[in-house]
């Protein structure tokens, strides 16, 4: 894997930040005392009460917490997928709150890549289209798109099912299209909400150590909500969050 993984990044990629921007000190993320409630009156939820943390740049950072405890509610906020209540998040210098939906869209499109516990796939396209979907919606030109689609494929040990479709592959072979489609447009922050929840403890682990092998070769930053105690080991550092605040760190 570490052939194509160095050539999947190139020269500019290295972890602590991308040459020039002139941001290597600034965390990848920081977000200061987040609220986000749901529902009103006697519905209401306070998922998250007063979040605060940062990520490194290129570091792997886990986030942990039994089901219910606002994991994926803040990786919506962080991925700027939802706003808070009350608090601020910065992604890569960038304050969330100063975005309109526009400047959210191209922030999602350009600098995020998301990763899902149902892998989030088309059925009807191959798993190199599903890979090619963003660079499409990118507008990358098409030789371009072909290589950069053979190079993932290749990063996540997928070349030989190019073809495939989501209906042909296994669970963990279609988390891995998602991580290569995640990594499309070279964002500088991956999010990954549980993408081993669907996978058996083997399958799982294995696809914690590629996330943990993309961070490395990719230059990227991973935030990744897991409840799998056992992936925790691979994690630079790991966040505990329990009944909407973090614990731990
Ligand atoms: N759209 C929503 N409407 C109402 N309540 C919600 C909504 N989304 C989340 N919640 C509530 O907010 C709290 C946090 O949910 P969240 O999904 O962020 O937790 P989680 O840690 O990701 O859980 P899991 O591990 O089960 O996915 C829970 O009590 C949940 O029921």
């Amino acid at each position: 894997m570490t052939d194509s993984a160095e050539r999947a990044t190139g020269p500019a990629a290295a972890p602590g930040g991308r040459g020039g921007t002139g941001l290597a000190e600034t965390p990848m993320v920081r977000a200061e005392n987040l609220h986000r409630s749901y529902g009103t009156g006697s519905t209401r939820v306070e998922a998250l009460r007063g979040v605060g943390f940062e990520v490194p740049r290129g570091e792997l950072v886990a986030l942990k917490g039994r089901s219910g405890s606002g994991k994926t509610t803040l990786l919506n906020l962080v991925g700027g997928l939802d706003t808070p209540d009350e608090g601020r998040v910065t992604v890569d210098g960038t304050d969330l709150s100063g975005l309109d939906e526009q400047g959210l869209l191209r922030l999602r499109r350009d600098s995020i890549g998301f990763v899902f516990q149902s892998y989030g796939l088309i059925p009807i396209l191959t798993a190199a289209e599903n890979v090619g979907v963003p660079l499409r919606l990118r507008g990358t030109d098409p030789r371009e798109r072909e290589e950069r689609v053979a190079l993932l494929l290749s990063l996540v040990g997928l070349t030989d099912h190019a073809a495939q479709r989501p209906g042909e592959l296994s669970g963990g072979q279609c988390q891995r299209v998602a991580i290569a489609r995640a990594l499309a447009n070279r964002p500088v922050l991956l999010i990954a909400d549980e993408p081993t929840g669907q996978l058996d403890a083997e399958t799982g682990l294995a696809m914690m150590e590629l996330l943990r092998a993309v961070v490395r070769s990719e230059g990227v930053t991973a935030l990744v909500a897991t409840h799998d105690t056992q992936l925790l080991d691979l994690a630079d550092r790991v966040l505990e969050l329990s009944d909407g605040t973090i614990t731990g760190s």
